[in-house]
């Protein structure tokens, strides 16, 4: 269905653009009827009649008044048009983007980025000549025929008659071919959601496809990709150019019909010929609005077609909008209860967390460790509120994560992922990022705590260096030093932290964990842990196995009672002596 009521429902606020657009149509369409009957008086006066140019002038007059109008009208359209859209795809793109954040890093992954990047831009786009050409047009093409109705019936019954009865004929077939053409439109849609897709991975994986020397194999691979889309448009394009040759033959055939009908009457001397040259000038006007509700229909397909790939990503309930009751007030500083939590991943029958409770206490180390895929990520991604236990509960205090607003707990949190992102920005607003509000003081000072504020004031611009994407211009323990940066910033009470494991050499990786213990004091801290530096020097361990708590306690007491953390340590110690 072309009128799609979700579709109308994102006009909401914009709703008085929508209708002045469509006065600003009516009432150009007014002054086309105003403009035909001025120049049907006008011939008839001028030829028939013989009057002089000073006896027409007022005629004269009236239509210039009427074409000028017209032409005001239409250029107030555009404008209300251009105003409703901008407002629409601003609005959608903010609507797509809110929704996408609050899925999580963990959903977001399981989307294809390229498909949602087609989506945000070209999906949007789309659109655009479904408000602004389409919807009108349909609106038009119902009310603009019936106002001509209104001026002709009084004046020519049959001319009346042979616009009722060939007015179908093209909003049906339009409709005819339109099915077949929707269908088309779908798949084309998808087809380039999936190019777009693929070549996004295909640009992410550049050096490893160069790496294998597997490029021949992907280029081969584009070119299917590209032809296959190119076939489905052209599909598209041939149905598309089809309805327009259909709705053009039956349109001329109308209006020859109506031609006819009254020539014949004019030739018998039975029909005034003023009335007789008006409804002639004014027939192509009673078709236009259909022929052109057929030119936009290809427009408003591939707008429901990009829709229904935009309202999945605008549905994602965002779980997250839950407000705070006041009994709910979060206090400051309280521990971290995981009572009896569990979680299975959509496409997983193990669960990754298995009834672990466990307490992160506040102002107090704890370490999580455990071997890779026990569980460790996805514990602290809970506490993140990224993922939700699907049976237990987190607590902050006494108060249920899930009966508060996330963003208001998240305000606590400091995170330092195991890659931290740059944004392509400067370094002065990468580092602020973790709190908006800072001054370029209180930037310098949190840059001096993570000792990066040398080396920034070293470069040419400063804190105004520009950031390459995902910081390709800084080394892995700059940009650790940058995110450490963003958490002296912050501030925060509770500190979440992925040990790093790579990328650093000895030196460097020193320097920065005796920085990151230096931002733990008097804090509430999570660290999965790597370094047996950092799991000795914790207040507690918790030993995670098969998505388990297997034990916990401090370092030397694990040692002595558990035979498989003795194990981890070994390996890890293992690892950082290789
Ligand atoms: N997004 C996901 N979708 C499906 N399964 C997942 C996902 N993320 C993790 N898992 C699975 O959940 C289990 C726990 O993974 P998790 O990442 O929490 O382990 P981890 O202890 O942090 O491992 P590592 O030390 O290697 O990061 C693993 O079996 C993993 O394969």
């Amino acid at each position: 269905m072309l009128f799609d009521r979700r579709l109308f429902s994102l006009i909401k606020s914009d709703k008085i653009q929508f209708y002045s657009a469509l006065i600003c149509g009516l009432l150009a369409s007014a002054f086309t009827i105003s403009q035909a009957y001025f120049l049907s008086r006008i011939i008839n006066n001028v030829f028939l009649l013989g009057h002089t140019l000073e006896r027409v002038k007022n005629i004269l007059f009236l239509f210039a008044a009427a074409s000028l109008l017209k032409a005001a009208f239409i250029f107030l359209q555009n404008i209300f048009s251009s105003k409703l859209v901008v407002e629409i795809k601003k609005n959608l793109r903010e609507n797509i983007i809110t929704n996408i954040s609050s899925l999580g890093p963990i959903k977001i992954k399981s989307e294809r980025t390229g498909e949602i990047v087609n989506t945000l831009l070209n999906g949007v786009d789309k659109l655009e000549d479904y408000f602004s050409k389409f919807l009108p047009q349909l609106f038009l093409a119902a009310l603009i025929p019936l106002m001509i109705l209104f001026f002709v019936l009084p004046k020519d019954l049959l001319s009346a008659i042979i616009f009722i009865v060939t007015a179908p004929i093209i909003p049906t077939f339009m409709f005819l071919i339109g099915s077949i053409a929707e269908k088309l439109n779908q798949k084309q849609w998808t087809t380039l959601s999936r190019m777009s897709a693929y070549f996004f991975d295909v640009l992410q994986g550049i050096p490893t496809l160069k790496l294998f020397n597997r490029t021949k194999e992907t280029l081969k691979r584009i070119e299917d990709v590209t032809n296959i889309f190119r076939i489905k448009t052209l599909k598209v394009l041939r149905v598309a150019f089809l309805s327009a040759l259909v709705l053009e033959v039956a349109s001329t055939i109308s209006v020859a019909v109506i031609a006819v009908a009254i020539g014949l009457r004019l030739l018998n001397g039975d029909f005034n010929f003023a009335d007789a040259l008006f409804i002639l000038i004014i027939a192509p006007e009673f078709y236009l609005p259909l022929r052109q509700l057929g030119v936009s229909y290809h427009a408003g397909m591939e707008g429901v077609a990009a829709f229904e790939r935009i309202s999945l990503l605008i549905q994602t309930k965002n779980e997250n909008q839950k407000t705070i009751s006041s009994e709910h007030e979060l206090k400051e500083n309280q521990s971290i209860v995981f009572d009896n939590v569990s979680f299975t991943y959509e496409d997983r029958n193990e669960p990754a967390i298995n009834s672990v409770s466990l307490v992160i206490e506040k102002g107090k180390v704890t370490a999580l460790v455990g071997q890779t895929g026990s569980g460790k990520t996805t514990l602290m991604n809970m506490l993140l509120g990224f993922i939700k236990p699907q049976s237990g509960k987190i607590k902050y205090g006494n108060v249920d994560l899930n009966k508060i607003e996330l963003n208001e707990f998240r305000k606590k949190i400091s995170w330092l992922p195991q890659n931290p992102h740059l944004f392509n920005s400067t370094l002065l607003e990468n580092i602020k990022l973790s709190k908006e509000d800072a001054t370029y003081d209180d930037v310098v000072s949190a840059a001096m705590k993570a000792k990066i504020h040398n080396l920034i004031s070293n470069l040419p611009n400063g804190y105004e260096t520009k950031v390459s994407e995902a910081g390709s211009n800084f080394s892995g323990g700059e940009i650790q030093r940058i995110a450490l940066a963003r958490a002296y910033l912050r501030n925060a009470e509770i500190i979440c932290v992925d040990e790093p494991t790579a990328n650093l050499d000895p030196e460097t990786e020193k320097e920065i964990m005796n920085n990151m213990y230096e931002l733990y004091q008097e804090k509430t801290v999570l660290i999965i842990a790597h370094r047996l530096k950092t799991i000795e020097k914790a207040d507690k361990i918790i030993v995670v196995k098969d998505g388990k708590i297997l034990d916990e306690g401090k370092h030397d007491e694990l040692m002595i009672k558990s035979e498989y953390y003795k194990k981890l340590i070994d390996e890890i110690e293992k690892d950082m002596s290789s």
